[in-house]
């Protein structure tokens, strides 16, 4: 569903961050990748999403060279983003960051889809009309998510969802992440944390200054994505 091909991407400064990425995800799988700070993952997430444009090679959505197109056209094929630090805007209303999520995707947020979001998230129903940032950290994450399963995508690319969530509330992630998937959407998750990758992932990518240095099937275990991280 998402692939990258040899993708060389970088900083608006122009220094070359990304040498050379391939990756792909499937209809209702999950790929993580995890690195040291640094190794390049929201540069990443950045290029696959179209904030960033790429500086060789292509990422397509469904077998479509998307490459050329920016982050909003991206979003209308179907492709959301979860940024890091949730980019959430904190002014509106809960129900109002999902409103514009959805226009954003050209999608129309009717009852039926606005109830599916709130149903994976109950919060995001009984905070509806809340500032969003008067959201906990642990909300504020929902209700990324919430906006981008708004705009009904095929493929999710976060980056680093669980910084700053309590042990609690990472494992109720992990539960939405893979509800998520089990509904067929490809999911890439840009991680620190190897149990949350363990817990969702299918293969984990290891990211080192720009290029990735092994793959990890799901078998592994987080042992061994901790080991590798963590130069065991
Ligand atoms: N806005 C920027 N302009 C130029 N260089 C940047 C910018 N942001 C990050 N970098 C550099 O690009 C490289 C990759 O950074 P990036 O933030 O993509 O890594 P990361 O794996 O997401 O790290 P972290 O886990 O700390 O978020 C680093 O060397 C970083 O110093």
């Amino acid at each position: 569903m998402l692939r990258a091909v040899n993708l060389h991407a970088g900083y608006r400064s122009g220094v070359p961050v990304l040498h050379g990425i391939d990756l792909d995800v499937g209809a209702g799988a999950a790929l993580g990748v995890i690195g040291r700070n640094g190794a390049g993952k929201t540069c990443l997430a950045q290029t696959l999403t179209g904030a960033l444009r790429a500086i060789d090679g292509s990422v397509l959505l469904g077998g479509d060279d998307v490459t050329a197109k920016d982050s909003r056209a991206r979003v209308r094929a179907r492709l959301s983003h979860v940024p890091e630090g949730r980019m959430i805007f904190a002014d509106l209303s809960v129900q109002e960051n999902l409103e514009v999520a959805a226009y954003g995707a050209g999608v129309k947020l009717g009852a039926a889809e606005l109830r599916a979001v709130q149903e994976r998230f109950p919060i995001l129903e009984r905070k509806a009309h809340d500032r969003a940032g008067s959201l906990s950290g642990g909300e504020q994450q929902w209700l990324a998510i919430g906006r981008a399963l708004v705009q009904q995508p095929r493929a999710i690319v976060l980056d680093e969802p669980s910084l700053g969530l309590s042990p609690v509330a990472i494992d109720g992630l992990a539960e939405a992440l893979v509800g998520i998937r089990q509904t067929g959407v490809a999911l890439i998750l840009m991680e620190q944390n190897p149990y949350l990758l363990k817990a969702v992932c299918d293969e984990v990518l290891l990211l080192d200054q720009g290029r990735v240095t092994r793959s990890l099937d799901g078998e592994a275990g987080e042992q061994l994505v901790a080991e590798a991280y963590f130069g065991g």
